[in-house]
């Protein structure tokens, strides 16, 4: 993970190569894909995340993310894929830090400079002890909101305690990005209470499309970004 003043920006979830390179122009660090095939959100095939990943070389750093609980699944998403971070969001009494140790060992020698960004359920105090156990596999975190009608941690659209985000913040080591809830209109007021290294946001810099779905909305990306560097 690059470290440097100002606050980074991730944003989810590309799902075309044009507007990947739209969120780029609009000053975006790091860049999410959901390749999958559960039904999530924004997911796509692991041959367009490709496609979008490729076409960001040099541009972006390029996450994409598995809410799998299979080792092995998670390794061919990797490979098909072949992002610069791997954003683990699985449920994690399946995925523990044992296994994220072994997914470690098993990719590093094959992709090095992957870096692991381990999602933490912001669901009460217990956050702050399930960082503390991923801590030593993890490169960084993503202190994120759950949704109970949504596979793993994340695409909620809504904030958590951030004064626990906080405390995870000033107890690890680790770079660590604030998701859940943020938009341009929430973003300065979560950075000033959290400190966090870096802000993420899907839903509220998203653009529904009638029939159920979205695409990223250029204008709040921008605002986004605006916002979150101004600190
Ligand atoms: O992108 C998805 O479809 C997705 C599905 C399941 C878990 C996470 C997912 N998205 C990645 C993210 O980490 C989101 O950017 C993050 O959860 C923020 O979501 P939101 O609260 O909607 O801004």
């Amino acid at each position: 993970m690059e470290t440097g003043t100002s606050v980074k920006v991730q944003i989810y979830t590309m799902q075309t190569v044009s507007e990947a390179l739209a969120a780029v122009d609009a000053g975006v660090d790091y860049l999410g894909v959901t390749p999958s095939n559960r039904g999530l959100p924004g997911e796509i095939s692991f041959g367009t995340a490709r496609e979008i990943v490729d076409a960001l070389k040099g541009k972006a750093q390029r996450v994409a993310l598995s809410v799998e609980s299979d080792l092995g699944l998670i390794a061919d998403m990797v490979g098909s894929v072949r992002p610069d971070v791997l954003h683990l969001c699985g449920d994690i009494r399946l995925v523990t830090p044992e296994h994220v140790r072994q997914l470690r060992e098993r990719l590093l020698p094959l992709y090095p400079g992957l870096q692991i960004l381990q999602a933490i359920p912001m669901t009460g105090p217990e956050a702050l002890d399930h960082a503390a156990a991923f801590e030593p596999y993890a490169d960084s975190f993503i202190l994120d909101s759950v949704a109970a009608h949504i596979d793993g941690i994340g695409a909620a659209g809504v904030t958590h305690d951030w004064s626990l985000s906080r405390e995870i913040v000033k107890r690890s080591k680790l770079p660590v990005i604030l998701a859940g809830g943020l938009g341009p209109d929430n973003v300065q007021a979560a950075i000033a209470a959290v400190q966090p290294w870096a802000v993420d946001s899907l839903t509220h810099t998203n653009k529904p499309l009638p029939d159920g779905g979205f695409r990223k909305d250029i204008d709040k990306i921008a605002a986004f970004v605006k916002a979150a560097k101004v600190n």
